[in-house]
């Protein structure tokens, strides 16, 4: 049996990849984001992504390891996790009404062969228009501080946006679609990994 190990701390990752058939072990990577620089909002969230799965990676001796990171780019900067409530009411002042790219770098490392598949996956996102006090309403509910981009789909943050174009998925964390291709670069179905359903 093929072990899925996700390198992730995100509690929205694990609940995707549960939902969709896997159950991985969690290894949480560690790696300081903080340290790390990069030339655009794409490279810097496929850097890190490439950072998470291999440092789990060392600590597997058979498996898969998925590493992540997600930002939002909006003016050809990256953000990821406001570090204040004053920053989260900013971004989102500044943000509604607009349209970004929510960034999420993937890698998938076979520890058996070292082999590695890693890629972004981009999804457009539409803010809706939240009013002054609908934003402190929304920062004060703690959530913007916990996500990047200071934005769920599929939590409080849904009811101030007006649309995606792309995998829905991959804004909340990690892309199913993507994921697929990449275990398939890897020689592996993921129709062979699920658990079988029980859904009868
Ligand atoms: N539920 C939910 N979570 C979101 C959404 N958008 C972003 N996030 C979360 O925001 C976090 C992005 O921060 P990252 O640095 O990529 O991941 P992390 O949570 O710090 O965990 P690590 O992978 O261990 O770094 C992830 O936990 C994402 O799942 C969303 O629409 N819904």
């Amino acid at each position: 049996m093929t072990e899925i190990i996700l390198a992730s701390a995100s509690p929205a990752r694990l609940a995707v990849l549960r939902e969709a058939g896997l159950d991985p072990e969690v290894i949480v990577s560690g790696v300081d984001e903080e340290a790390v620089t990069a030339e655009s909002p794409a490279e810097l969230c496929l850097v890190l992504a490439r950072a998470k799965a291999a440092a789990v990676a060392e600590m597997v001796a058979q498996g898969l390891v998925i590493g992540c990171d997600s930002v939002l780019e909006l003016d050809g900067q990256a953000y990821g996790k406001p570090k204040s409530a004053e920053e989260a009411t900013g971004r989102w002042r500044s943000m509604r009404g607009r349209t970004g790219r929510l960034l999420t770098g993937h890698c998938v490392i076979d520890t058996a062969t070292g082999a590695e598949a890693a890629q972004v996956a981009s999804t457009t996102v539409r803010f809706g228009t939240p009013s002054d006090e609908e934003i402190a309403a929304y920062v004060a509910s703690g959530e913007p501080l916990r996500v990047a981009g200071a934005f769920t789909l599929d939590g409080r943050g849904g009811w101030f946006m007006d649309g995606i174009e792309g995998d829905h998925t991959n804004v909340i964390g990690i892309s199913l679609p993507l994921l697929r291709r990449l275990f398939a670069d890897l020689g592996v179905s993921v129709t062979s990994i699920w658990k079988q359903g029980s859904f009868h």
